[in-house]
């Protein structure tokens, strides 16, 4: 039996506009494996940052259901949505969403920290290690690159061991050749770490570099790789 981490069922999500109805998500069928690192391509506005926003209970849907391991998040409390979304899912946005005043290793754990959570030092010193950023622990996020920054953003979502990675454009801010350098990055310690990926991008080189392309057009999945059907 296949052992998916993330299935979402029937899933729409409609936006009432005036007397008009935008169907940002029209009956969307997807699901990912459980350490799959999935590209989802389409056009600006086609509904792939509301559906990685349903997948990471950033929001609700208009009907259906979004699964992520053994939870349907539609049965979840809105305390119960927040612990998932703090324990289970690492975010990564285009602009990065470091804070300022912090250093790296400071914004990094920084979620930990409003979890309460105990610091698992060794590891997030492995995550800085193999993401290049131990020479810049202590660096304020305006002293870095862009490429740097974003790399100090996947360390933060990894750091608190979710299951599953979701990075809306990672490299939308980035040059090409950063770019590149990035997402080998976050493919290498998702894999090290045992970590699903779901990744939104415009650019077809970066698609290329995931296990599997999932392409939406006006809110539906029109092509999704081997589990096309
Ligand atoms: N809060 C909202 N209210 C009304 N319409 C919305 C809202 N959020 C998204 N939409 C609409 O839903 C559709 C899908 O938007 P979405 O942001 O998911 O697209 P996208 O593929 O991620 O686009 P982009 O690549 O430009 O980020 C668009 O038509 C958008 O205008």
């Amino acid at each position: 039996m296949e052992s998916w981490i993330v299935e979402t069922k029937n899933l729409k999500k409609y936006y009432r506009l005036g007397t008009h109805t935008v169907k940002a998500l029209d009956d969307v069928n997807f699901a990912v494996r459980e350490q799959e690192f999935v590209a989802i391509i389409g056009k600006s506005g086609s509904g792939k940052s509301t559906l990685l926003h349903m997948i990471g209970g950033l929001d609700t849907p208009t009907s259906g259901e979004v699964y992520v391991g053994d939870k349907a998040l539609g049965k979840l409390s809105k305390e119960q949505l927040a612990i998932f979304r703090r324990r289970k899912v690492g975010f990564v946005f285009q602009s990065y969403n470091l804070v300022p005043d912090l250093n790296v290793y400071e914004n990094v754990v920084l979620p930990i920290e409003l979890d309460g959570k105990h610091i698992d030092r060794e590891f997030v010193d492995e995550i800085l290690e193999l993401l290049q950023l131990n020479e810049k622990r202590e660096a304020l996020p305006n002293t870095l690159s862009g490429g740097q920054q974003q790399r100090v953003a996947i360390a933060r979502a990894i750091a608190s061991k979710p299951s599953i990675i979701l990075a809306d454009e990672p490299t939308g801010n980035l040059d090409t050749a950063t770019s590149h350098d990035v997402m080998g990055l976050l493919k290498m310690v998702a894999r090290q770490f045992k970590q699903t990926v779901i990744l939104i991008t415009h650019d077809q080189d970066i698609a290329q570099m995931a296990d599997r392309i999932v392409r939406i057009e006006d809110g539906h999945v029109v092509k999704a790789g081997e589990l096309d059907d």
